[in-house]
C-alpha cells in the first residue's frame, strides 16, 4: 500500500500546537509522506528528523501550492491549524485552500481534536478510498 501523503500547515500562533502534535505522534508520522508550507515544514523536519517536502511559505503562495497538489490528487489528508483569531495578509489563499480540500473531498483537520480523530481512524491504514467527486458536469460546462 502506498504511503498516505499528508500536508501539514500551521499559522504562527498555532505552530507550537502543531509541532507538539507531530512530536506526540512521531511514530505514526513516519508512515506518511509529509508535505508542508515553508516555515511549518522546516520546523517539522527539525523536530522529527524526517524528510518533509517543503513548498513556499504561506504568504508567498504555499497554500496555493498545496491546493494545486490536492486538485492534482497528490495529497490524501490535510492537517491545517489555521488561526481564527488573527487577520492574515493571505486570507484569500487560506480560504481557497479550505475550499479546494472540500471540493476534492479529502479528510481535513483544522484543529487538534479533529487531527486526533483522523490520525486514530481505522480508515487511515485500511485500503480506504475516499469517494472521488464527479465533476463531469463542470468540465463539460458551456460558457
Ligand atoms: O501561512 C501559512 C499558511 O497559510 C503557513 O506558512 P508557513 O508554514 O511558511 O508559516
Amino acid at each position: 500500500m502506498n504511503r498516505k501523503r499528508v500536508a501539514l500547515i500551521a499559522h504562527d500562533h498555532k505552530k507550537k500546537e502543531l509541532i507538539d502534535w507531530v512530536e506526540t505522534n512521531k511514530e505514526k508520522m513516519q508512515k506518511f509522506e509529509l508535505y508542508a508550507t515553508g516555515t511549518t515544514g522546516k520546523m517539522i523536519e527539525e523536530k522529527l528528523n524526517q524528510k518533509v517536502i517543503r513548498l513556499l511559505s504561506g504568504p508567498i503562495g504555499g497554500d496555493q501550492q498545496i491546493g494545486a497538489l490536492i486538485a492534482d490528487g497528490k495529497i490524501d489528508i490535510l492537517i491545517f491549524f489555521w488561526d481564527p483569531l488573527h487577520p492574515l495578509s493571505h486570507d484569500p489563499d487560506i480560504k481557497a485552500l479550505l475550499r479546494i480540500a472540500v471540493v476534492w473531498n479529502i479528510p481535513m483537520a483544522c484543529n487538534h481534536a479533529t487531527a486526533d480523530y483522523i490520525l486514530n481512524s481505522s480508515l487511515l491504514f485500511d485500503n480506504y478510498e475516499r469517494v472521488k467527486p464527479d465533476f463531469s458536469e463542470h468540465n463539460d460546462r458551456k460558457l
